[in-house]
């Protein structure tokens, strides 16, 4: 979605490292048919429009996975950033450059300043879009997104006006939503996991998550833009908006038990089932998960994933923080499934 300029996409900070060793890396794509936006164009606005004429050309984007950022930010669509924005050069804002100096050796000088994204309408044009908002850093953030207007200045309330759009987020991050929201989505998913059980009054916007309106792509079938099925217009517009798509499906990541029919299972399953250590908020990863589980054995569930340490302990430059990070188990990205 996003990468920062004058990063090569070696640098091991580029996002283009961050793709390659969390996602390319482990499935068989072939590095033609993997499309990043390259924050060393000599011509960065060229650059932009080819990366919008690419995406137009293989007939729009299946899914965007993003994040939020500290001051609400989607992708690197900063504050004030306009809801019709597309692909383009941005400046981050300081508190972005503050909060990714963790990855820069905590120096915000080492921060690149401009940095190339796609724009709020990019994202509102895919089909479906998953945010994942993990950490007490990011309550604040998903506050202003979920239950405020939607507003330029947290641009991840954009999502609001997403047919298909879902958070999943951990209950740190959940911190500052009312109860009131809390509970309401609470009720949801556990009605919706009744219903994937035996009755058939799933809310549309759920039940569709399992047959997505165009075939899945994978590396057998190149993602070249002949060879990928083309899309209906924009979005179907036949499909039933539930209440819940305007107010923005949430996935609180315990007590909740992935839908069998999703498509998102096996991630789902994954952040469900994440530990960590019970009581640290390093990085604000799911602290309080009643998954935890403490890599010196003190186990509060048994873990039904082939665990490894954190991969992500590679990219933290601060000892004490890789330290922990490696204490940390995640669920193997290798085998990717449940152990028995
Ligand atoms: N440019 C990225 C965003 O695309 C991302 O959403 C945000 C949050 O990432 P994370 O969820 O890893 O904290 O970080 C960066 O600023």
């Amino acid at each position: 979605m996003d990468e920062y300029v004058s990063l090569p996409p070696t640098h091991p900070q580029s996002y283009a490292s961050f793709m390659h060793d969390n996602f390319f890396s482990h499935v068989n794509i072939p590095p033609q048919n993997t499309n990043l936006l390259n924050g060393l164009a000599p011509d960065l606005a060229a650059e932009c429009s080819r990366y919008e004429a690419k995406i137009a050309a293989a007939g729009g984007i299946d899914l965007f996975l993003a994040g939020l950022g500290e001051d609400g930010h989607l992708a690197f669509n900063e504050p004030g950033s306009s809801l019709a924005s597309r692909t383009r050069v941005v400046a981050l804002a300081e508190d972005t450059i503050l909060a990714n100096s963790r990855f820069f050796d905590d120096d915000v000088n080492k921060v690149p300043q401009l940095a190339l994204t796609v724009g709020v309408k990019t994202v509102l044009e895919a089909r479906e879009v998953l945010m994942i908002v993990l950490g007490a850093k990011k309550a604040r953030a998903l506050k202003k997104c979920v239950e405020e207007g939607v507003s330029s200045m947290w641009t991840g309330s954009a999502l609001q006006m997403h047919e298909r759009a879902t958070v999943i987020c951990d209950e740190e991050a959940a911190g500052e939503l009312k109860w009131k929201t809390v509970k309401y989505f609470k009720s949801v998913e556990r009605r919706e996991f009744g219903h994937s059980h035996g009755s058939d009054q799933s809310l549309p916007i759920r039940k569709g998550l399992g047959t997505p309106p165009t075939k899945l792509k994978t590396a057998a079938g190149p993602l070249t833009p002949e060879s990928t099925p083309k899309a209906t217009a924009t979005r179907s517009s036949s499909s039933p908006i539930s209440p819940l798509a305007q107010t923005v499906p949430i996935l609180l990541t315990t007590n909740v038990k992935p839908a069998q029919s999703s498509g998102y299972i096996a991630l789902e399953q994954k952040i469900l089932a994440q530990p960590v250590p019970k009581s640290h908020g390093l990085l604000g990863l799911l602290g309080t998960s009643s998954y935890g589980q403490t890599s010196d054995g003190d186990s509060e569930a048994e873990s039904e994933y082939d665990l490894k340490p954190d991969r992500m302990a590679s990219r933290l430059t601060d000892p004490v923080f890789a330290a922990e990070a490696l204490r940390r188990l995640t669920p193997n990205p290798e085998t990717g499934k449940m152990l028995g």
